[in-house]
């Protein structure tokens, strides 16, 4: 049996003398409890000197906390506080347990500068338990002559208490009186004792590194003292520990004590510390199995722990030879040895030996924070020309009615005046401080990254719509996969081609399925999930739920079904995190460390960004309002077409922006329309209504796109530009875009964080699926106007041929005007080929802004500004067959009619809204449907009325 194991029988309990950040996150010390009983972890500050400073595990962490400008005190607490409570939870099943036998704690000490400070120890234990906020954590105390009042104080406050650093028999003597007095404390105040726990720490090894030599150097003078000498070499620490255990039984029995047991007081138990041998003639098992007995707790270096399972042997031993040890102590005056001398200067130099190298800890973390607050953010160049001084006056105007301050305070008339309106967008504001704390989940979800790894997974598939998907989509394309990471796809559309796809491009038994929701209720992930769920079922039975994983918000229905599904884990967001700024929280950062990506530097840039927007005191300039008010004013001047430019590596970051932007501002007739995917051209090819945006990277000369952008700017356009220094700035990219959007929703007068026009899409094709439930099939649709080569045109204009039917349609178009295409189609390089001519040739002969998005994706993202922002849209849908439909397990519906029903839905709410419409279905070959499009559309010259 595992020696480790094998101690249990003798109620010694195994802790671990050490913490550290990595063997949290991979799996060791979860390990450890699991398969080598251990049973508690004790840490002290030369520990996390080593872990801290001595790594840099904790960097990220260190530079995000510097810029929300906290001290180097409250940066180590903070780190020593998230580590402990991360332990704490890793201990928690065994703490809960029956059999916990009082253990199952991690400890916490408080600063050795407070070693001879009675208040201050006070003060701070009750912060640090306050702090790290779980049962299962002990408050390390020194037990020096200040300590022990402190430690009866904190016992009295009900706080677990663990005693360090005591060398001698007389100081552990008042150490228990301490414990003791405490429990008597609380009962005297009415207040219960049976769940304060306590141990006393008992230093061993450090007390023959100091008596050895002094024996050595008497043995080596000869003679009959020289003779005792000799053979006490070695003996004083164990001597002292028997000892010491004789007193704790001493204390623990009689009158006294027994009326605390009665009201359910638990012993203080010693705990055997400095066990790690320091004298290479001794066994390095030697504070190990000498000190094996029933209700003790030895606390042990990762070295010694492993050879101890190695070779271990346990026995009970810490009553052997008590006679002898009495012996040992009782002879060393002889020899002019004083051990409580000795032991008085080793409490002095133990204090020394953790404040050396707490400082120089302190020291470290002081160096990073300093530089942390040196680097800067991206900045904007905003080239606006004629609409400069619009802006500057609007940006003075903000300035003089403090809207940094106010926005940071989520004063929410700062955006409507309706008092539902602003408590709406109170609610939804939490996204403003998301960051900071997802800098303390890093640890836990890093854990979970190397947990699935650990379970053999292969793959992973995150499964959602709109904002719940579109930061990893976003991830995924711009960073290449990370070395520790596993290969991603996303699933966000009801396509049956695009879900086939992906489940034959997975393998199926190893891949780890995300279903992200917020709300929990969206049909299409809870689809996406019981068709996968279904798939895995088939092939792992009962033990489906191992691939699942659930990102939801608290109390959704989904945490129901994922608990009763038996998901792997459910992470729970936050109800007042909206979907389209939740790229920052679970939602975006679970599938990005999944995918590699070092999720603790990407905050930090957000948080550099938050700083810069005034989030931690104020700023002279705020690059998130200055890009929001530019935006704001150009839309109100029409300018309300933001062309997003991006080199190929950043070309998804257009759809989480099109999400972000046109749902926030595209309501009450307002908004400002995202133009994504459309290359840069010459000037003459725009109308009058756009501003460029160009984002990419410092050191990437992306000389083409400069000059377009360089030309544009020339003509007039506005062009701003923000180069980022890596990829890693999509963090602070995301908070900067994310202020920007709230601050122009600000200047357009509307609530940025509702999305009340997406809902009619959702009505419309509930009541189709209704209607496919009851009578097998959605409702035929309108005729026709036209069929031809197998591809039908369905409109409100006439025509009589297919050239006719798309020339009358474009008719329509006036000057402001934009091309929506829909494209309710599996997504395929051909296809993106033949969409991208439909939008050169509809901006080359019209000087429309185009969009184009796949359905139902763009359902969830711009369909709001489709239906809620200004009437200037034109929108072509393109439909499909699917002759190779997928079935919904349980449902009497297929992937292929929902989709339908989608398309149909939303078609319908673009009618409610008086929307100029052209459906075009493509047959059963999109591909060849869609060419049959472009070559009517060749033979047919568009014109349109001019404003
Ligand atoms: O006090 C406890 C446990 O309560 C320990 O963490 C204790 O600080 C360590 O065992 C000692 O500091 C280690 O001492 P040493 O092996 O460096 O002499
Ligand atoms: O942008 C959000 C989408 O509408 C999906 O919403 P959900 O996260 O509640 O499923």
């Amino acid at each position: 049996m595992n020696p480790l194991v094998d101690i249990r029988q003798f109620d010694q309990s195994i802790w671990l003398d050490f913490i550290r950040r990595k063997i949290l996150i991979n799996g060791e010390l979860q390990r450890r409890i699991t398969d080598e009983a251990l049973r508690g972890v004790t840490s002290n500050p030369a520990i996390f000197e080593k872990a801290i400073g001595g790594s840099d595990d904790y960097d990220a962490a260190i530079r995000s906390l510097a810029l929300q400008g906290k001290t180097t005190d409250e940066i180590y607490t903070a780190l020593a506080v998230a580590d402990v409570q991360h332990a704490c939870d890793l201990f928690r099943p065994l703490y809960d347990s029956h059999d916990n036998a009082s253990d199952g704690y991690v400890s916490l000490e408080v600063s050795p500068e407070l070693v001879n400070d009675t208040e201050g120890t006070i003060e701070e234990g009750i912060r640090f338990w306050k702090a790290v906020n779980r049962p299962n954590v002990m408050i390390k105390v020194p037990a020096t002559l200040e300590g022990l009042p402190a430690i009866r104080r904190l016992i009295a406050e009900g706080i677990n208490v663990n005693v360090t650093l005591i060398f001698g028999l007389e100081r552990y003597r008042l150490v228990a009186e301490a414990f003791i007095s405490g429990l008597e404390d609380r009962v005297k105040a009415g207040l219960p004792i049976e769940n304060i726990d306590s141990v006393a720490s008992f230093f061993l090894s450090r007390i023959d590194v100091l008596i050895d030599p002094l024996l050595e150097k008497i043995a080596a003078e000869g003679g009959e003292k020289g003779e005792l000498a000799q053979s006490l070499v070695g003996e004083v620490a164990l001597a002292s520990a028997k000892q010491a255990y004789q007193i704790y039984q001493e204390i623990f029995a009689g009158p006294r004590w027994e009326a605390l047991a009665a009201k359910g007081a638990d012993t203080q138990r010693l705990l055997w510390a400095s066990t790690g041998n320091k004298n290479p003639k001794y066994d390095d098992l030697k504070y190990v199995e000498n000190l094996i007995g029933p209700k003790t707790v030895n606390t042990v270096p990762v070295e010694t722990l492993d050879i101890f399972r190695e070779r271990g042997k346990s026995a009970n031993r810490l009553e052997e030879g008590l006679d002898q040890a009495a012996e040992v102590l009782r002879r060393l005056p002889e020899l002019g040895i004083n051990l409580e001398e000795h032991t008085n200067f080793l409490e002095v130099d133990g204090a020394k030996k953790f404040k050396e190298p707490f400082a120089k800890l302190m020291d470290s973390i002081e160096k990073k924070r300093l530089t942390s607050l040196d680097s800067s953010v991206a900045e904007a160049t905003m080239q606006l020309g004629q609409y400069q001084a619009a802006v500057d006056a609007k940006i003075q105007e903000l300035n003089a009615k403090n809207f940094t301050e106010g926005f940071w305070n989520k004063q929410a008339d700062l955006w409507v005046q309706d008092a539902e309106g602003q408590q709406s967008i109170r609610s939804f504001m939490g996204w403003l401080r998301v960051a900071e704390t997802m800098v303390g989940a890093v640890p836990e979800i890093e854990q979970f990254v190397n947990d699935v790894k650990a379970a053999g997974f292969k793959h992973v598939v995150v499964m959602g719509m709109g904002g719940s998907t579109m930061a990893p989509i976003v991830f995924k394309s711009s960073f290449p996969m990370g070395s520790t990471g596993l290969p991603m796809s996303v699933l966000d559309t009801t396509d049956p081609g695009t879900v086939r796809q992906i489940e034959e491009s997975v393998p199926l038994a190893d891949t780890l399925f995300i279903v992200a929701s917020k709300s929990g209720t969206t049909a299409e992930p809870l689809a996406f999930g019981d068709y996968f769920y279904d798939r895995v079922k088939q092939i792992k039975g009962d033990k489906a739920g191992e691939n699942f994983v659930a990102i939801t918000d608290p109390g959704s229905k989904f945490v129901t079904s994922a608990t009763e599904q038996g998901y792997r884990r459910i992470f729970l967001n936050f109800a007042e995190v909206g979907g389209r700024f939740s790229a920052l929280s679970y939602f975006g950062l679970v599938p990005a460390a999944l995918y590699g990506l070092n999720i603790g530097e990407i905050l930090e840039r957000a948080i550099r960004m938050m700083r810069a927007n005034g989030a931690y005191g104020s700023v002279e300039q705020n690059p998130g309002l200055e890009l929001g008010v530019a935006l704001g004013v150009l839309a109100q001047q029409g300018r309300d077409k933001l062309t997003l430019i991006v080199p190929d590596s950043l070309a998804d970051l257009g759809l989480w922006l099109e999400q972000l932007i046109a749902e926030s501002t595209g309501k009450e007739g307002k908004g400002i329309l995202p133009v994504a995917g459309e290359p840069a051209r010459e000037p003459e090819v725009y109308g009058q209504d756009r501003v460029f945006v160009y984002v990419g990277y410092e050191n990437d000369a992306d000389a083409d796109n400069t000059a377009k952008l360089a030309a544009l700017q020339a003509a007039g356009h506005p062009v701003i530009s923000v180069r980022m220094h890596d990829a890693l700035d999509l963090g602070a990219e995301f908070f900067r875009w994310e202020v920007a959007t709230a601050v122009a929703s600000a200047v357009l007068e509307i609530n940025p964080f509702d999305q009340p026009n997406v809902q009619a899409a959702k009505t419309a094709t509930d009541r189709l699926m209704k209607v496919v439930q009851e009578q097998g099939s959605l409702p035929a649709g309108d005729e026709a106007k036209v069929t031809e080569n197998g591809v039908s045109y369905f409109s409100a204009v006439s025509g009589g041929s297919a050239a006719e039917v798309l020339q009358n349609f474009f008719g329509q178009a006036k000057d402001g005007d934009f091309l929506n295409i829909q494209a309710y189609l599996t997504e395929s390089d051909e296809l993106n080929k033949g969409l991208a001519e439909l939008r050169t040739q509809v901006q080359e002969q019209l000087h429309l802004a185009t969009t184009s998005g796949y359905g139902p994706r763009f359902l969830h993202s711009t369909g709001q500004y489709h239906k809620g922002g200004p009437d200037k849209g034109l929108f072509v849908q393109f439909t499909v067959d699917h002759p190779q439909d997928l079935a919904l397990p349980g449902r009497s519906y297929s992937f292929g009619t929902f989709k339908n029903a989608q398309a149909a839905g939303d078609l319908q709410a673009l009618h409610d809204y008086n929307r100029r419409t052209l459906r075009i279905h493509l047959g059963d070959n999109a591909e060849q449907g869609l060419r049959t499009v472009l070559s009517a559309l060749q033979s047919a010259p568009l014109t349109a009325k001019r404003a």
